[in-house]
């Protein structure tokens, strides 16, 4: 496994190491001890997740609050998507900096998205699995998030599809200006 990490601090795009031979391929998808060497932090991951979508399919941007707050380490094992982290820590170089990568079960590629971060992924192929880990628990009070095409962030998600599919949920989040007034 390789990382590299993003323009935001402490968000890594990792690449594992795959061994093909005539049957096929393996790869470790998670190793503890190698992830923390390469982020540089220790990460107990607590929940896995799993999402089917369909083509033009928006989830996000998510976050949970406070002390709920998860570090997730996502990617895809069916189709591709388009994945955005945004970083909403105050404090931060980057706040309000954000990062979209294509995350495919081509390119087997996976992103680790620190506490204080926004996420969300546009799925770009007609449909998408999307497999994630947590630090933390999910937490439906703490939930919150930032409308997709907030004008602050002007997130361009590389992908139009003829219609984008978002949850009532996530078309009634906030604006960035709304949060952080
Ligand atoms: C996230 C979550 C949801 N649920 C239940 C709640 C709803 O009944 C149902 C669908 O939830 P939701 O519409 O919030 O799912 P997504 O829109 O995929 O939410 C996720 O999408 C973005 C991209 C993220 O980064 C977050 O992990 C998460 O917010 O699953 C659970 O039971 N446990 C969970 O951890």
């Amino acid at each position: 496994m390789q990382a590299k990490e993003t323009i935001l601090k402490g968000c890594y795009l990792l690449e594992p190491t795959i061994f093909g031979d005539d049957r096929g391929y393996f790869f470790e998808s998670y190793n503890k001890i190698q992830f923390e060497s390469l982020v540089g932090e220790t990460v107990n991951f607590v929940q896995d997740n799993e999402a089917f979508s369909k083509k033009g399919v928006l989830r996000g941007l998510h976050f949970q609050e406070g002390q709920h707050a998860q570090a997730k380490l996502v990617r895809v094992t069916q189709g591709a998507v388009i994945d955005v982290a945004v970083d909403l820590r105050p404090k931060s170089e980057t706040f309000l900096k954000h990062i979209a990568v294509e995350l495919s079960s081509d390119n087997k590629k996976q992103l680790f998205v620190p506490r204080g971060f926004a996420h969300g992924y546009i799925v770009i192929t007609e449909t998408a699995v999307f497999n994630y880990k947590c630090d933390n628990w999910y937490k439906k009070a703490s939930e919150n998030g930032i409308i997709y095409n907030d004008e602050t962030l002007n997130i361009d998600w590389q992908f139009r599809p003829e219609q984008f599919i978002i949850s009532e949920k996530d078309k009634r989040l906030s604006t960035v200006k709304e949060l952080f007034k």
